[in-house]
């Protein structure tokens, strides 16, 4: 039986009096893997952060597993966009790592060896093991998101929400973090990752949530990811064109 662990609705939300999400509603499905995609300025970062209550809704409700967001954190992972993290902050990899570990250690309590246990062990299994004592300023910008997907697997949240885990990473380091994500899926875990590169999402994600301002559509990828439903929802600005089942860009 299909079990929906997040109800999202009539959620508008604004900067100032700059309306940039408007009326959205939508549910997801536990073990679902969703992209989230839309043009830049469609207000895909805006909701991860409104869902999570960084950023305030004008209106709305949102529900996880039944509760509000105050209730269900615990259970709820994100992996903010690297550019909005202050990587100057004077900290190493495994400290990082060991913040996904604060929701069990509680805040003002050291972790234990077991604790420092969970956190090499997914620093290796993100390929991070030889620089766990590396300060974070100092790794590269796939090293660094590594670093951030394994501070997400030692939280072992039941709700994962990424934006844009896969930018600007290398081939190899994209590979990495799919594993990862389709491995959390395959635990029943729930994973929505904003996304810019249209031409992966089918091989990717199960699940297509298209924003612009407004959620223009939201459903299984084979069915919804449709070159009609991309023109809605970034305009007139790209030609597409299906070629042998794939979405393929002509800027
Ligand atoms: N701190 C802010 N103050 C004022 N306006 C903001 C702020 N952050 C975002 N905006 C505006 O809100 C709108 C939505 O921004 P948001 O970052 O959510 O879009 P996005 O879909 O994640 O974009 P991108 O793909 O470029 O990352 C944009 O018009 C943006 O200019």
């Amino acid at each position: 039986m299909v079990k929906t662990v997040l109800t999202v609705k009539d959620l508008s939300a604004s900067y100032r009096k700059n309306t940039v999400l408007e009326n959205v509603s939508f549910t997801v499905e536990q073990g679902s893997l969703t992209g989230i995609v839309g043009p830049n300025g469609a207000g895909k970062s805006t909701l991860i952060k409104s869902l999570l209550n960084l950023h305030p809704t004008l209106s709305g409700t949102v529900d996880f597993f039944g509760q509000p967001f105050k209730k269900a954190q615990q259970a709820i992972g994100y992996v903010p966009q690297r550019g909005s993290v202050d990587w100057d902050f004077p900290t190493n990899a495994l400290d990082v790592v060991l913040m996904g570990l604060y929701g069990k250690i509680g805040w003002l309590k050291l972790p234990s060896r077991s604790h420092k246990k969970l956190a090499y062990e997914a620093l290796d299994k993100m390929g991070m093991i030889d620089y766990a004592e590396r300060q974070i300023s100092q790794l590269s910008g796939g090293q660094q998101q590594r670093v951030f997907l394994a501070r997400a697997l030692v939280q072992d949240a039941d709700f994962y929400f990424m934006d844009e885990p896969l930018a600007g990473v290398d081939a190899a380091t994209e590979q990495a973090i799919m594993a990862i994500l389709k491995e959390l899926k395959g635990k029943g875990k729930t994973v929505m990752v904003v996304h810019h590169d249209l031409q992966t999402v089918a091989d990717y994600f199960d699940h297509v949530l298209f924003l612009n301002r407004r959620v223009l559509e939201y459903g299984k990828t084979s069915t919804v990811f449709t070159k009609e439903n991309i023109a809605r929802t970034y305009g007139g600005n790209m030609r597409w064109t299906l070629e042998e089942g794939s979405h393929v860009v002509h800027p």
